[in-house]
Formats: C-alpha cells, sequence, structure tokens
C-alpha cells in the first residue's frame, strides 16, 4: 500500500513537473515489524516515527503518508510541515468475506480479524453476535492470513484495498453509518522539512483545498479528545459542494455499549473551530469519562 502512494505522488508531480526526477527511500517502521499490539509499542506514530526521522535527517526531502496514522493530539514533529493533502478516497471500510457475505448475514460465531479498537467496538454495537480476533499486518498479509484460515471475514479500509489492487474481493461496502471511519481516512499527506521551501514550492499544488478543510476539523477534534491507542474514536468531516462543512464524530466504549454520537455544521467557523466544538459536545456528553476508562 506504501509503495502504490509513494507511486500516485510521483506520478502526480510528474505530470506537473515534467523534469523532475524523484527517487524512492523505503523505510519500514516499528509499526510494520512489530505484529503484536500496537498499543504496547508505547507511543504513538508506530507508522510515522522512522519516515519523519529520515525526512528531519535529509534522507528523504518528502514523506508519504497515511494521515490516519500520524497522530492528531500534538503538533507534527518539529521543523516539518504540511506541504500537501491530497485528494480524498474512499472514506468507507469494507467486508471481506470469501463466501461473498454482508455483515448482517454471517452467523454468530463469525471470526472477523481486526484489531482496530474502532472497529472492534462498533462490531460489538451492531453486532454483538460476531466475534473479533486480533489481526495485524498490512492488508496483503491480512488477506494472506484470512486465505489461511486464520478469520472467517475481514474488515478493511476500502482505500487501502483500491492502493493494492484487490477491491474484487470486497463482498459489502459498509456505510459510515454502519462503520464510522477513523479521522483522516483515505487521506495522504505530503510533509516536508519546513525550511526546504523548493520541494514544498514544487510539491504544494498537489493539494486538494477541500480535503485539508476536512482533515483539519477531523485532527483538530482528536487534538481536543485526547485520546489513547486503545479509545475508540470515529469520524469525518465533509465539505460540500457549496463550501459547506459538516463533522460527524463518535466515541464509543470497547464494548460498544456506550456510543457517543455529535454531528454539527460549521456555519461561519473555520474547519479547527468546527472541531473543538464537536469535540466539547462529545466532552459534555461524557467522552472523557468514556476516554480515560479504558486500560492503555
Ligand atoms: N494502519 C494501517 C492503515 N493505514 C491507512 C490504512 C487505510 C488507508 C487510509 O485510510 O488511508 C490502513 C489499512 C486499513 O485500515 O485497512
Amino acid at each position: 500500500m506504501a509503495l502504490a502512494q509513494v507511486e500516485r505522488v510521483r506520478a502526480e508531480l510528474a505530470a506537473r513537473h515534467p523534469g523532475i526526477r524523484t527517487e524512492v527511500v523505503p523505510v519500514t517502521t516499528s509499526g510494520d515489524r512489530w505484529l503484536g499490539d500496537l498499543s504496547s509499542l508505547g507511543g504513538k506514530g508506530a507508522f510515522t516515527k522512522e519516515v519523519d526521522a529520515a525526512l528531519l535527517a535529509g534522507e528523504a526531502d518528502l514523506a508519504v503518508h497515511c494521515m490516519k496514522d500520524i497522530p492528531a493530539d500534538r503538533p507534527l514533529p518539529a521543523g516539518t510541515v504540511f506541504a500537501a493533502v491530497l485528494e480524498r478516497d474512499d472514506i468507507r471500510d469494507a467486508l471481506i468475506h470469501p463466501g461473498g457475505r454482508t455483515l448482517d448475514e454471517l452467523p454468530p460465531g463469525t471470526r472477523v480479524g481486526t484489531s482496530s479498537v474502532r472497529r472492534v467496538a462498533q462490531l460489538a454495537a451492531s453486532h454483538p453476535h460476531l466475534r473479533c480476533v486480533p489481526f495485524r499486518g498490512n492488508a496483503n498479509r491480512r488477506l494472506a492470513k484470512l486465505a489461511a484460515g486464520e478469520a472467517d471475514a475481514l474488515v478493511l479500509a476500502v482505500s487501502g484495498l483500491e492502493r493494492i489492487g484487490e477491491t474484487e474481493r470486497i463482498s459489502e461496502i459498509l456505510s459510515p453509518e454502519q462503520m464510522c471511519p477513523p479521522i483522516g481516512a483515505g487521506v495522504l499527506a505530503l510533509q516536508c522539512r519546513e525550511d526546504d521551501t523548493e520541494t514544498i514550492g514544487a510539491v504544494s499544488a498537489l493539494g486538494h483545498p477541500d480535503t485539508h478543510r476536512e482533515t483539519d476539523a477531523e485532527r483538530m477534534l482528536l487534538h481536543v479528545l485526547q485520546g489513547h491507542c486503545n479509545s475508540p474514536i470515529a469520524g469525518y468531516a465533509r465539505a460540500e459542494r457549496d463550501g459547506r462543512l459538516s463533522l460527524r464524530a463518535r466515541v464509543f466504549s470497547p464494548d460498544g455499549k456506550t456510543v457517543l454520537d455529535a454531528h454539527e455544521w460549521a456555519g461561519p467557523l473555520d474547519p479547527a473551530t468546527l472541531g473543538i466544538s464537536v469535540a466539547v459536545t462529545l466532552l459534555r456528553q461524557g467522552a472523557r469519562e468514556v476516554i480515560d476508562a479504558i486500560p492503555h
């Protein structure tokens, strides 16, 4: 998936700057290597830390990250900036069941492979008769484990499956109502050193302003909520064609028994203020207590 993402960026850069030469610097992150519980890795940024270090060391000039994997409860690493936020892909999750069943058709006890606290909590709320089994590793690896019978079904992001060319495995695309997406779903962020005006100038035209507004609202929400690795938080902003911006967000208890929900329109508010407002609404509903009660 990461390599497909880099190729998209290279193609978009080449289309805008015909003379440009780019070179891929592959970096393996601790999140890729460690297949156990992510919370035991200590700290956030398991999928971004090593890439940020390569950027700051000058081993690379441009980092391509899934926005979803960039911690939002703190500023970007000192000395780096977002140079562009690319146009959003599909934000939805998909069910993959080798027999082609939909979520509602899965019989009790079906093993759904996912380690995502967001997916586990929502399945516990909507389909308590299913059984989630821990499943880590990149999407290709998870598909291989499914084929090997380590689970009966999987939930994966549609955008990730598109990037690795595996959308024909999808048995059902889940609506955001059924499975609220994560903050930053389906968005690639390009990050540069803040003093590298040359690279920033070259890539900034790849940015998509509406996606940037959406992710600003979403990430501010997460910043205010101050979740941790085990807190099931979901939400997505939508910029309408007429310019209006809304943000829906949900906070769950791990067992899915508590579901806090908020949906607001920005009106005259800027995206970040919308994020604050929705976060405050969730805090008023008890989000702090729900988040802090989860072991982490
Ligand atoms: N942590 C893995 C990861 N990071 C981003 C995506 C999906 C693509 C995206 O939302 O950008 C995935 C895989 C998944 O959740 O199925």
